[in-house]
């Protein structure tokens, strides 16, 4: 008996540990938030009844990230815990019970305030200005994220000096996330790459946190709520909800949901109130989180070793609903990726009717044991994209056949391949699979890319379904078809005009956003940028081998590997040639950057690890602009290896033993001439960063 409980509560902790791990290191939830709570209720009874068996480093007893390599860190001054947490009214009203029973019944209030689910962030100000901001990492130490901070929007560097005075220095505490249309924008566009999908705006906001060029930060576009306010001494507000008001004085931005409440039976009326709300908020939630107004009596309260005790998180269960899976369609995407779609019965689920279901791949469906006419359980959490949970296996309908995956692509016929490591079938004939030829040429003319005014998605696609397109390339072709054109429905005269005016003005459009156009799998906006900048013209870049196509920056083997396959393809050189002739751009123009030097001629670098007074992309160029050249992997032709903070050994080793010499980022900028060492690289928007970045700050990128 004993031994049985031991054993689970090994287990629980072991799985808890690694779960934890998947979640906040590698922003992956393998099961959802509510599975993960009841197992962690689960070990805490089980170590409260046989605490002989708990371990010390239980995750019942510690907040569950941990710092990263890839920033710097720093201590928090007041540790960052976590909330005590729960699904259940029953256990609100036990909160509130401890909670008067603590303070000797004194008079109290509460504060409701929503849960935003997205990643704690600690901001700390000096005279107004912020200096500093650090993730939760592992409570008391976390990771200093300054830079990428800075790109948020709504977030004020310097503090409006109205209202009650400011501290010299205080701390704001808030939640980093991405607004739900940046995360639905995002996903859509990580589907067309062929890339996998994020599963909810928690993981993809601190994914984009964990980025080190701020840049690309930028562009995932979080915003910030502030929630807490703490000052070294005692506070100099009484209240909790009076620094809420203050923050939002000085400029902070403060979410006004939250609400003053008096009584228990006022909280359950917000967190009933906001059980259907919270959807029409541009971010998600994922609870109510309810406080202690009094500061005072915050302190008399106190902690546990993992949360306060003036606080708890009250979660609202994951909408499930049962409904009967009618059909399963599968999506053929521009990148030959086949997506099963499950058709449901309409059922009304968490504020929307979901008609449809993501079943990711052919592995769930099996390991579902989905049959056609079954009852299904849909659940719609944290998730954005519904999804299958379970069947209703009583309710299965008689004789009903497992799901048969497809072998062929539904579109063209052609035998389906499974690439080693990847989890969806993909149609491989990219040439002739009419879906993907018709979402290749969708992609052409998007807005990102061409942005052909008077040429709509439907639009190509019916011109695709006609015949008059076959790809990018043959679009030029339809202003000799005006006539024809014409004739078709919904088409007109004024529309033809339009559209041929469309073509013409795309010709301008600069190479990046062609490159980009081009749907090269694993190329989008950023990469095409990178890669334009950095060869300038198509046949550069076409000459580049994958390894020097890896050795540009944001350019990993992955992508580098697809680029270079793609430009061996001559049906691929022929679509670039038709391209040309159209009068498309495929260089960049204006003047390239001239070298400053030839100091570093024939001589190649790699680059590895965090500098300390230039970022990469800095080094990069610097070395670049003194003629040297900049390779991806360490061999024996290498002239210097780079080294920088936090390299991995690996590299040191394999360097090492081929004789290749390691110098760090002094030893090179000592081997450029002596002026170029104040010399600002176009990407650090001087205007913009920041006048006297604080210690610790990274110089990564650039700042906007
Ligand atoms: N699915 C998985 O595999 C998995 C794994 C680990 C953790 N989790 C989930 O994460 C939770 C644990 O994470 P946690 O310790 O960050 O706790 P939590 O996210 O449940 O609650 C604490 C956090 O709430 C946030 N918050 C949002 N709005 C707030 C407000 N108004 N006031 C105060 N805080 C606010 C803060 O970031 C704070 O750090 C678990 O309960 C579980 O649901 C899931
Ligand atoms: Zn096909």
């Amino acid at each position: 008996m004993s031994s049985d409980i031991q054993q689970r509560i090994n287990a629980l902790t072991e799985q808890l540990h690694h779960l934890n791990y998947q979640y906040y290191q590698r922003d992956e939830s393998e099961v959802s938030d509510q599975e993960f709570d009841a197992l962690l209720a689960e070990l805490a009874r089980l170590e409260a009844e046989y605490p002989q068996f708990a371990q010390p480093n239980s995750p019942t007893q510690r907040v569950g990230g941990t710092i990263t390599k890839q920033f710097p860190s720093a201590e928090h001054r007041y540790p960052m815990l976590s909330l005590g947490n729960t699904y259940s009214e029953a256990d609100l009203r036990e909160f509130d019970e401890r909670v008067r029973k603590g303070l000797e019944g004194a008079e109290m209030q509460y504060v409701c305030e929503l849960k935003f689910d997205g990643v704690a962030m600690s901001l700390s100000y000096e005279n107004g200005q912020l200096t500093q901001g650090v993730t939760r990492g592992d409570s008391t130490r976390g990771d200093v994220v300054t830079s990428n901070v800075r790109t948020i929007r709504n977030l004020p560097l310097h503090l409006r000096p109205a209202g009650p005075a400011q501290p010299t220095e205080f701390e704001v505490r808030g939640e980093i996330f991405m607004p739900l249309p940046v995360f639905e924008e995002l996903n859509e566009e990580r589907e067309a790459n062929g890339e996998a999908l994020l599963a909810n705006p928690r993981n993809a906001a601190s994914g984009a946190l964990k980025l080190q060029d701020s840049a690309q930060v930028a562009a995932r576009k979080l915003r910030f709520y502030a929630y807490a306010f703490l000052m070294p001494g005692r506070s100099q507000f009484a209240t909790h909800s009076a620094s809420l008001e203050a923050l939002s004085t000085w400029g902070l931005p403060v979410s006004d949901t939250w609400r003053r409440c008096a009584t228990i039976e006022q909280v359950l009326d917000f967190v009933h109130e906001w059980d259907k709300k919270r959807f029409g908020l541009p971010v998600a939630t994922d609870g109510i989180v309810i406080k202690v107004d009094d500061f005072r009596q915050q302190e008399l309260l106190g902690y546990t070793s993992k949360s306060p005790r003036w606080a708890i998180a009250y979660k609202y269960p994951a909408e499930a609903g049962r409904t009967r899976l009618q059909a399963i369609q599968y999506q053929v995407g521009r990148t030959g990726a086949v997506t099963p779609v499950a058709l449901l019965e309409p059922v009304p689920l968490a504020g929307t009717v979901v008609k449809r279901a993501s079943l990711h791949n052919a592995n769930q469906i099996a390991a579902l044991d989905l049959r056609l006419g079954d009852m299904v359980f849909v659940e719609k959490g944290g998730e954005i994209i519904p999804k299958i949970t379970g069947v209703d296996l009583e309710a299965r309908p008689t004789g009903s056949q497992p799901i048969v995956y497809p072998t062929e692509c539904p579109a063209c016929g052609t035998p389906l391949i499974r690439p080693e490591g990847e989890a969806h079938f993909r149609c491989p004939n990219d040439r002739g699979c009419p879906p993907q030829r018709k979402a290749k040429l969708e992609h052409f003319i998007s807005r990102k890319a061409l942005d052909i005014d008077g040429l709509g998605a439907e639009t190509v696609g019916r011109l695709f379904d006609l015949d008059f397109v076959t790809d990018a390339a043959s679009l030029y072709e339809l202003p000799a078809k005006a006539a024809e054109l014409a004739q078709l429905e919904r088409m007109g005269e004024k529309s033809v005009q339009r559209l041929v005016a469309g073509l013409e003005a795309s010709k301008q459009v600069p190479f990046d956003r062609v490159l980009f156009g081009l749907g090269i799998r694993y190329v989008g906006e950023t990469v095409a940028d990178k890669l334009a900048t950095h060869y300038r013209t198509v046949e550069a870049l076409a000459a580049a081998t994958a390894p020097e196509l890896a050795a540009v920056p944001e350019v990993g083997g992955v992508i580098a590997e697809s680029a270079a396959a793609w430009f061996q393809e001559p049906a691929n050189q022929d679509l670039l040639e038709r391209l040309r002739a159209a009068g498309v751009q495929l260089a960049l123009t204006g003047e390239a950057p001239q070298p400053q030097s030839d100091r570093l001629a024939g001589l190649t670098f790699v680059l590895s690890g965090v500098f300390e007074q230039h970022s990469r992309d800095e080094l990069q160029h610097l070395i670049e602009q003194h003629g040297g050249k900049i390779t991806g992997s360490i061999s024996k032709k290498l002239s210097y290896l780079v080294a920088g903070d936090k390299m991995g050994p690996a590299k040191r080793e394999k360097a090492t033993s081929l004789k290749v010499p390691i110098i760090g980022e002094t030893d090179l900028m000592a081997m450029l001439p002596a002026a170029s060492e104040s010399l600002a690289p176009p990407t650090s928007e001087a205007s913009a960063a920041p006048a006297h970045p604080a210690p610790g700050t990274l110089t990564q990128g650039s700042l906007f």
